[in-house]
């Protein structure tokens, strides 16, 4: 006896093409899984686990697929959709099955899989000759796409792609041995690896066809990037079985456009949400009403501009929407409608849109022409739409072909209106018609018959009947053929009733056919359309961000940034934008810079030193993304870039003990700053013992205003290095007021010149809870171990210390 039957032989010839994946094979109303996967899915999805000729088989609805699907993709699964590709009524045989797509978890597109958020996967190669990682971050729901070269070491690299969170890994075969290590630090990323043909050097045809442009020379990428790109192009394409065109034109991630944040700083200064850190400043800010649009507010948040014209052309319009409050009101009330149009594009570009999508595209491009309008209103925004086709005709066409409320997938008639197609309405009409033919022939049969319980029904399974109740159904004609018995009645069928049956079985699979034949034209059609689309979308999401920037800086009080040449900055009455949110009575601060532009900060314990360090980050990169600040006045330099040393952390990925980490990202800092940069330094040094703590710190603070030059806050609980200021003609002393009282110290949030003479650490313990005698203990050792002349003796002698000159900046100070 064979072992297995025709379809099951099918079944194995495509899983053995597709053994990375879970196979979904639909049989009927269902997508079926075998052997193994059959094991593994039930276990993941919880569902029975039967038998086929004694091999294991587990199936899910087909109409619940992406419930399902997202499960198996969380468990770190791949998942090759294998779906019937001809009529099963027409097949001969077998009908015949293909894979049409592979899903993987940073290839999802359906609406109902995902949030607003972006889902960016990363590619990883490595360029031997200048030894540097080439990376390419996409997102293939919204087509965004980054590349760029990292000179950073293997460690980081890793760091990197555990705390970004990507949704999925792609290793160049070079990068192979990359794999475990990722699998090890975190099971939930999923990684593939990338044979060597992916990144081949016949790149250029593919991409120009990608991309449909007649040259890449534009580009500003050399060939080993370029081959990247290919790589993720080859790879989508095979997970999607079409060309791939609705990538966006690659950006550079670090272009000389935008300062570049990393993600320490990005953490530090908590400027996009994370969950473990509580409210981020884009938390605070979003007020942008699209989804597009709280992904671009991410972007300017992250990609601060460098260039002071294009920063004020963010400002300028930033500044009518604050002035002009109806303006803006109502510009409001129409993007709240909008919907994810870049996502529509997308499921449209890959043939997968739902007729829903269709109406949410329509209902989106209804808005367009209301803004474009009220924009016309104002002469500083009146250009805004300017050279953008808007489309009102795709909105006119949509309304012409597609049902306002249409069902969910084309093919029961309820999508594609009357008028499209004369056939579609001839059969669908048939199907409408039905109820009044039965209820005539009811009728009629009644009549005829005299029998009083007679009645016409229909049924999925048994199709078109007459049903008539037990006692009266010996009194039936005998053209009446019994059909089924009941437990009260009869069903039966006639002759008539069977050619109607006939008919409208013919009519149903007829308008499912036309109907999903009119609506796959349709959007094909409307994938042409994709680039302009993609222009409009970008357009709102701008002007949901920058409307947004107005709405938040006028309901908070912030003011329009001024940028100074060099690096002079006079800051007034400035606050931080999520902190001000928290307490009661936000205590504002200055910040000036003249000549003296290294800043050693003291204060004591929960006295705001972190708060004022990070404000002034904050500060310069929401004034560079082009929005307003909470300060009275600020006058400040264009910064290339923010750095940040803050916080104790441990290094999640290689274990790497906390001093380690931060020398590591003292060592960015030291390789990357310059005399444009803002530093901002929290307790460096912290994480060792004092003495040494102090002479790094010290090191470090002499070659940062002597070579770097660049503005630098430096808060410390190290007194000593103080001491700078009375050495250096750059460094000034600033401490935070404390005001003791009866009751204890009193924190006032207050900067002001000066050194914090104490550092109040017995009293922070005291404040948070420690029982009495604790706390009376410590000031007692303290008291012993304090000896003041050992410490003027230490004063004295940094003051002492010899002048450091540091000559040049030192070579690339490699890291691991
Ligand atoms: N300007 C301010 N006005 C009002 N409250 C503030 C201000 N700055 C800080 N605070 C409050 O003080 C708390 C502690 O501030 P912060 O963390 O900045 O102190 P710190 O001096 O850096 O402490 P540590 O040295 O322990 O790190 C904040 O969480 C906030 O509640």
């Amino acid at each position: 006896m064979a072992e297995y039957t025709p379809m099951m032989k099918q079944y194995l010839e495509i899983k053995e093409k597709n053994n990375d994946s879970i196979l979904l094979f639909r049989l009927g109303d269902f997508y079926e899984t075998f052997f193994e996967d059959a094991k593994k899915v039930s276990e993941i999805l919880q569902i029975v686990l039967t038998k086929r000729n004694n091999h294991p088989m587990a199936g899910i609805p087909y109409h619940a697929l992406d419930n399902y699907l997202k499960k198996l993709l969380d468990n770190g699964l791949k998942v090759a959709i294998c779906d019937q590709v001809e009529d099963p009524s027409e097949a001969k045989g077998i009908v015949k099955r293909e894979v049409t797509r592979v899903i993987t978890p940073g290839t999802i597109i359906e609406e109902n899989m995902l949030d607003e958020n972006n889902r960016f996967s990363i590619l990883v190669d490595y360029d031997e000759k200048d030894e540097e990682f080439l990376i390419v971050l996409f997102d293939f729901s919204t087509g965004e796409l980054y590349i760029d070269r990292f000179d950073i070491s293997q460690n980081e690299l890793l760091d990197m792609i555990i705390s970004n969170n990507y949704s999925q890994v792609l290793l160049s075969f070079k990068l192979r041995y990359l794999k475990n290590e990722i699998k090890t630090l975190s099971s939930k990323i999923y990684t593939e690896v990338l044979e060597e043909w992916y990144f081949s050097s016949n790149y250029e045809e593919h991409i120009k066809e990608s991309y449909d442009i007649l040259t890449l020379g534009h580009l500003p990428f050399d060939q080993e990037e370029l081959k990247s790109l290919d790589a993720v192009l080859k790879y989508l394409e095979l997970t999607q079985f079409k060309k791939i065109k609705h990538l966006n034109i690659p950006k550079k991630l670090k272009s000389k456009e935008f300062m570049y944040i990393d993600i320490n700083t990005l953490n530090n200064l908590n400027i996009v949400s994370n969950e473990n850190r509580g409210k981020s400043v884009y938390d605070i800010l979003r007020k942008t009403k699209t989804p597009m649009g709280h992904r671009k507010l991410k972007d300017f948040l992250s990609r601060p501009l460098i260039d002071e014209k294009q920063i004020n052309q963010r400002l300028d319009l930033v500044e009518v929407f604050f002035e002009n409050n109806f303006l803006s009101e109502e510009i409001k009330e129409y993007l709240s409608s909008i919907k994810d149009i870049d996502r529509i594009i997308s499921r449209i570009s890959l043939l997968k849109s739902t007729p829903k999508d269709l109406i949410a595209l329509k209902d989106s491009l209804t808005q367009v022409p209301y803004i474009k309008e009220a924009l016309e209103t104002n002469e500083k925004t009146q250009g805004f739409f300017s050279n953008v086709n808007i489309r009102t005709d795709l909105k006119q066409k949509i309304e012409k072909h597609i049902f306002d409320e249409p069902s969910n997938e084309p093919g029961d008639g309820k999508v594609i209106k009357k008028g499209i197609s004369k056939e579609l309405d001839e059969y669908r009409s048939l199907i409408t018609d039905i109820d009044t033919f039965l209820e005539n022939i009811q009728k009629r049969e009644k009549e005829k018959t005299g029998i009083t319980t007679l009645k016409l029904g229909r049924n999925k399974i048994y199709g078109f009947y007459i049903e008539i109740s037990k006692a009266q159904s010996k009194e039936v004609p005998d053209e009446y053929i019994r059909k089924q018995t009941l437990t009260n009645t009869e069903r039966f069928i006639t002759e008539e009733l069977r050619e109607l049956e006939k008919k409208v079985i013919i009519a149903e699979e007829k308008v499912k056919k036309i109907e999903k034949t009119i609506f796959l034209n349709f959007i094909k059609d409307l994938s042409d359309s994709v680039k302009d689309l993609k222009t409009i979308s970008e357009k709102i999401s701008y002007l949901d961000v920058i409307r947004s920037f107005a709405e938040i800086s006028k309901t908070n009080r912030y003011t329009r940034p001024y940028f100074v040449k060099g690096n002079k900055a006079k800051i007034e009455s400035s606050r931080h934008p999520v902190v001000e949110k928290f307490v009661d009575n936000f205590t504002q601060n200055d910040f000036e810079i003249e000549d003296k532009n290294f800043i050693v900060l003291t204060g004591p314990n929960m006295s705001g030193k972190s708060t004022y360090l990070r404000q002034i980050g904050i500060l310069s990169i929401l004034a560079q993304a082009g929005c307003f600040v909470p300060a009275k006045k600020a006058h400040i330099p264009l910064y290339d870039r923010v750095f940040t040393r803050i916080g104790a952390k441990d290094d999640i990925v290689t274990g790497k003990s906390t001093f380690l980490v931060e020398m590591m990202e003292m060592s960015t800092i030291l390789n990357q700053a310059t005399e444009r940069s803002l530093v901002l330094l929290d307790e460096v040094g912290r994480g060792t013992s004092t003495l040494d703590g102090i002479s790094v710190a010290w090191a470090i603070s002499e070659y940062l205003f002597q070579i770097l030059k660049s503005n630098t806050i430096f808060a410390t609980h190290y007194t000593e290095l103080t001491m700078l200021s009375e050495i250096y003609d750059n460094v000034i002393t600033k401490r935070v007021q404390v005001k003791e009282t009866k009751e204890g110290v009193l924190f006032l949030h207050k900067i002001e010149n000066g050194v914090s003479d104490n550092s109040y650490g017995i009293e922070v313990a005291r404040l948070a809870g420690f029982p009495s005698e604790i706390v009376d203990r410590a000031k007692e050792v303290l008291e012993n171990l304090s000896d003041k002349v050992d410490l003027e003796n230490r004063l004295k002698k940094m003051r002492n210390i010899n002048r450091k000159k540091y000559k040049t900046p030192q070579g690339q100070l490699k890291m691991f």
